[in-house]
């Protein structure tokens, strides 16, 4: 709730003017990922569109969340702690030229740092999948060319991160050709998405240097499992981990739930109870604005959880 004059955007383009940085990024999906996320120190955020697609609409990540399912969860996360930038996943824009506009705008309102936009068709998939579809190298500079316009347009300094899916299908010369008319066309930052290889990694970022390239750490995913060190040692400047937090839930919800299951009792052995995790997520901060216009509705609240 808390509103810094600073705003994301311009803070990831300051933590990307000095060279040496690299921007981690831990993927969050909802509220109290992304509350957790900032508690750990983390100084960016990344807003998975996978995650965003299984939260909100209990679906894998096939196109199927739409610029609003997309843009109210990025303007919910983004609004937790102005200071902190999110890099949000976009998808291919929804549309057109003119819903890629109106996509930019609803970022640009939810404070959104950085935006990364594709070239893969309407019906997209997770870009780590096989049988990606990708449209053509015109259709794409449109997309990206709109979206700068838009950002443009509105005095924003939001960054647009051009994605390209095309190396799956055509080749990495095909992709980092895209990528070539994508910074022509504007785009501040680049995303080979599931480079092939550590050598690709490199390459890319050699060829585009000083554009900063963006690297995506999926578990399991296509490109080769490396530390963030390795990462920057390559020259890459922001590092996403989109799977990161929502694996970590998955995981532990399940595991809690055949406990469940099989002991007939909740498990309490990792429980910290509610009053933290309601800290986690900003108890104090609403406390104490309560208590400064003067209410008291919290003033047992304490002794009561
Ligand atoms: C980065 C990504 O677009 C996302 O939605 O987070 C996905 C990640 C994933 O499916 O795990 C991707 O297409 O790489």
């Amino acid at each position: 709730m808390s509103i810094k004059p600073q705003s994301g955007a311009t803070r990831l383009r300051e933590l990307l003017k000095d060279p040496k940085k690299m921007v981690v990024a831990p993927g969050v999906f909802d509220g109290i990922s992304a509350r957790l996320a900032i508690a750990a120190g983390f100084e960016a955020i990344y807003m998975t569109g996978a995650g965003t697609s299984m939260s909100r609409l209990g679906w894998a990540d096939l196109g199927m969340a739409t610029l609003n399912d997309m843009a109210a969860n990025a303007g919910m996360i983004a609004g937790l702690d102005r200071s902190i930038p999110v890099i949000a996943d976009a998808d291919t824009g929804y549309g057109g030229p003119i819903m890629v506009t109106r996509t930019v705008e609803a970022y640009v309102r939810a404070g959104i740092a950085g935006m990364h936009l594709e070239d893969q068709v309407q019906q997209k998939r997770c870009g780590h999948l096989l049988g990606k579809e990708i449209v053509d190298r015109d259709i794409y500079a449109t997309r990206i060319r709109a979206a700068v316009n838009a950002r443009n347009a509105m005095g924003s300094d939001m960054l647009i991160i051009a994605r390209t899916d095309s190396r799956q299908t055509y080749g990495f010369d095909e992709a980092v050709a895209r990528l070539k008319e994508a910074v022509t066309a504007g785009a501040d930052v680049v995303f080979l998405e599931a480079a092939a290889s550590k050598e690709e990694c490199e390459n890319v970022v050699k060829i585009f240097h000083p554009v900063p390239c963006m690297l995506n750490m999926v578990p399991k995913g296509v490109t080769p499992d490396m530390s963030i060190k390795e990462a920057e040692g390559l020259g890459f400047r922001i590092m996403i981990f989109p799977a990161l937090t929502f694996e970590a839930s998955m995981a532990g919800s399940k595991e809690a739930l055949r406990k469940l299951k099989d002991n007939g009792t909740q498990p309490l052995d990792n429980s910290a109870g509610m009053k933290e995790a309601f800290s986690v997520c900003g108890l104090a901060e609403c406390i104490a604005i309560d208590k400064a216009a003067g209410g008291r509705s919290f003033e047992d609240v304490h002794g009561s959880l």
